[in-house]
């Protein structure tokens, strides 16, 4: 299949991987409208066309947190990563550092931290849950520190799940899941061969490790959903900052108020984002919530931000909004799950050039150059 841009892993992925995966990776919750308006909502804010300013030079380079970033991206934590290619997070770090940009490690990933921290020179971002079994967040924390991570993304925005609905029709949950997950992984032999024998223990590396016993898929859904704790609250926060003296970013806020409640706190960094449209359907997009995000707490705090990135013109896009660093998820999966470390690595170099071009054609030699006077007025879908 010709990849000429960075949605072409999509369909790529689709034929490749299983459809529980697939979809599993591709769908959102409820009835999906926050899924769709993160990516329309997006691509419809305007870029404000500059022409004649001698962009002969110009730089992609950042720094967040004192790290070097060659561009304002990072992976952001997808669980099961390691089910979309042969020892998935390790690939996708792989790629991710060779670029010079962070890859985040999900709680739920397959493989530990450790196995991934060993596979890279620059240091991984590590995200946690919050989860009732504090003894399993201590633990994952040391195991954190140990492999040299400093950056902990802390998720706020999943105190009890989502529906995904598409879940129980692919096959990922429900009573008939492993028959269907079986008959799907025979029928698409070349991730079968990949992840299904070569790409064993298939197991959440991290909780199998504080477990003492194997979490395998099965186990994936009933683990989690019987740890998510609905009375997170601030305070619990402290208790995390307690064991952490890195920098400290929040993930999942859509709103000014918690945006500033995050200062308040001391949060290093927040991330705007609704999960993808994984989490609360209804909830506006990020492309919507991210201005008023950014009036409130710009300088204060770094502004992060994700859900419905597709390719270089949307990071500008976010970054003009007020963002420093955006974060893809399903764009890094399909393309991992296209073609392993190697697709990640093209991803990225398309989205580098996308991004150049738009700096280019919107007058902005450095990220700092990026601001709402490179959008057309209006051009940002505000809240009414
Ligand atoms: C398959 C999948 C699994 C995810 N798992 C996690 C996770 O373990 N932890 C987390 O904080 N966010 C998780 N997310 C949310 C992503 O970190 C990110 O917020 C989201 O994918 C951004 O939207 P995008 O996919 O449109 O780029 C997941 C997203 C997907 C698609």
């Amino acid at each position: 299949m010709i990849i000429s841009s960075p949605t072409d892993y999509r369909q790529a992925a689709k034929r490749r991987i299983p459809p529980f995966l697939f979809h599993y990776a591709d769908g959102g919750s409820y009835a999906e409208h926050t899924l769709r308006s993160n990516v329309e909502d997006l691509a419809g804010v305007a870029l404000r066309q500059r022409v004649l300013k001698d962009m002969s030079s110009l730089s992609l380079e950042t720094e967040l947190f004192g790290e070097k970033m060659a561009m304002p991206l990072a992976l952001a934590p997808v669980g099961l990563t390691g089910m979309y290619a042969r020892r998935g997070e390790v690939q996708a770090a792989r790629a991710a550092t060779k670029k010079g940009i962070p890859f985040t490690l999900s709680t739920v990933s397959v493989c530990p931290i450790a196995e991934v921290a060993a596979a890279v020179e620059r240091p991984i971002w590590f995200q946690l849950y919050v989860l009732k079994d504090r003894g399993f967040m201590k633990h994952v924390l040391e195991r954190a520190k140990a492999a040299g991570v400093k950056t902990l993304v802390f998720t706020v925005d999943m105190p009890v799940p989502g529906a995904r609905y598409r879940d129980a029709h692919s096959g990922m949950s429900g009573k008939s899941g492993p028959m269907k997950r079986m008959l799907q992984a025979a029928l698409h032999p070349l991730w079968a061969w990949d992840v299904g024998v070569h790409g064993r223990p298939h197991d959440l590396g991290n909780v199998s490790d504080y477990r003492g016993q194997p979490t395998e898929l099965e186990d994936y859904i009933a683990w989690l959903g019987d740890n998510f704790d609905p009375s997170i609250s601030w305070k619990d926060l402290d208790w995390i900052r307690e064991q952490w003296d890195g920098p400290m970013v929040i993930k999942g806020i859509l709103d000014a108020d918690d945006a500033r409640d995050a200062v308040r706190f001391g949060a290093d960094g927040i991330v705007v984002s609704n999960h993808g449209g994984r989490q609360l359907d209804g909830v506006p997009s990020t492309a919507r919530a991210l201005p008023a995000i950014a009036d409130a707490v710009k300088g204060d705090l770094a502004i992060l931000a994700d859900s419905g990135v597709r390719n270089g013109l949307d990071v500008v896009r976010m970054i003009a909004m007020g963002a420093d660093t955006v974060l893809i998820g399903r764009a890094f999966i399909y393309a991992l799950a296209a073609a392993g470390e190697s697709g990640v690595a093209n991803l990225l170099e398309l989205f580098e050039k996308e991004m150049k071009v738009a700096m280019t054609l919107t007058g902005a030699r450095t990220i700092a150059d990026l601001s709402t006077e490179s959008l057309v007025p209006d051009a940002i879908p505000a809240l009414k």
